[in-house]
């Protein structure tokens, strides 16, 4: 049977990356992506965002909603220190073997647990599953009518605490217009927009960045 996208996407980073390295791993799928085939990987510009936004908070705790290859899982857990802990929400089983390996070429599997489910099923164990208490760093890049749901579930379940920062993709391209409108709105965050452009083209897309007021 022909291979998947991502499967050409894995074999891309077996081929051009150095085990251990996340920034070779990081430059062969944005290779594979500019030259070889889009994929739905956040991207070196975007990603670039991400990067500063994390730098900026040093989160112990991380949540990912939406894995696809871990693109922007080893992105985030390259620049966590050692003791920190991202935990990566992946609904798809194709996309999660893929990622799984993916993370480990990149050397980061002891920061990174990456768990197979849909996010409405996982979100309400965190606590009793996974021993949190509340996440430093949320980014949303999953099914776009899961982010105002997920987000709210997410507050009812107490996962949020005063200055936990979400960090939305898509917020343009595809677009999240119900999410937006929320946390735009609503005077539990403060929020800002990152113009930017659609991974690998010219169109325009943007990060949203959220700061949970309490
Ligand atoms: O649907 C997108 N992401 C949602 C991913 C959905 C898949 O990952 C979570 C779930 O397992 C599903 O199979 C998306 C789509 C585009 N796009 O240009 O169509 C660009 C992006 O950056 C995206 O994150
Ligand atoms: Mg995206």
């Amino acid at each position: 049977t022909r291979s998947t996208r991502p499967q050409r996407l894995l074999n891309a980073v077996r081929k051009h990356a150095t085990r251990g390295d996340p920034q070779s791993v990081i430059s062969a799928i944005d290779h594979f992506c500019r030259h070889s085939e889009w994929a739905m990987n956040i991207g070196d510009e975007k990603g670039s965002i991400l990067d500063s936004v994390v730098s900026e908070l040093n989160p112990e705790k991380v949540l990912e909603l939406g894995t696809y290859c871990g693109y922007s899982t080893v992105r985030i857990a390259r620049l966590l220190p050692p003791g920190a802990r991202l935990i990566t929400l992946e609904f798809n089983a194709d996309y999660a073997a893929i990622a799984r390996q993916v993370i480990a070429l990149a050397g980061l599997e002891d920061r990174v647990q990456l768990v197979e489910g849909a996010s409405e099923d996982w979100i309400p164990r965190m606590k009793e599953h996974f021993g949190i208490e509340t996440f430093d760093f949320v980014f949303l890049d999953h099914w776009k009518d899961r982010y105002l749901p997920d987000t709210k579930l997410m507050e009812d379940c107490g996962l949020l605490r005063k200055g936990t920062v979400l960090l939305a993709d898509n917020v343009i391209c595809p677009g999240v217009p119900d999410y937006l409108q929320y946390v735009r709105n609503s005077l539990s965050y403060k929020s800002c927009y990152f113009k930017s452009h659609l991974e690998y083209t010219k169109a325009e897309d943007g990060l949203e960045k959220s700061v949970f007021l309490g």
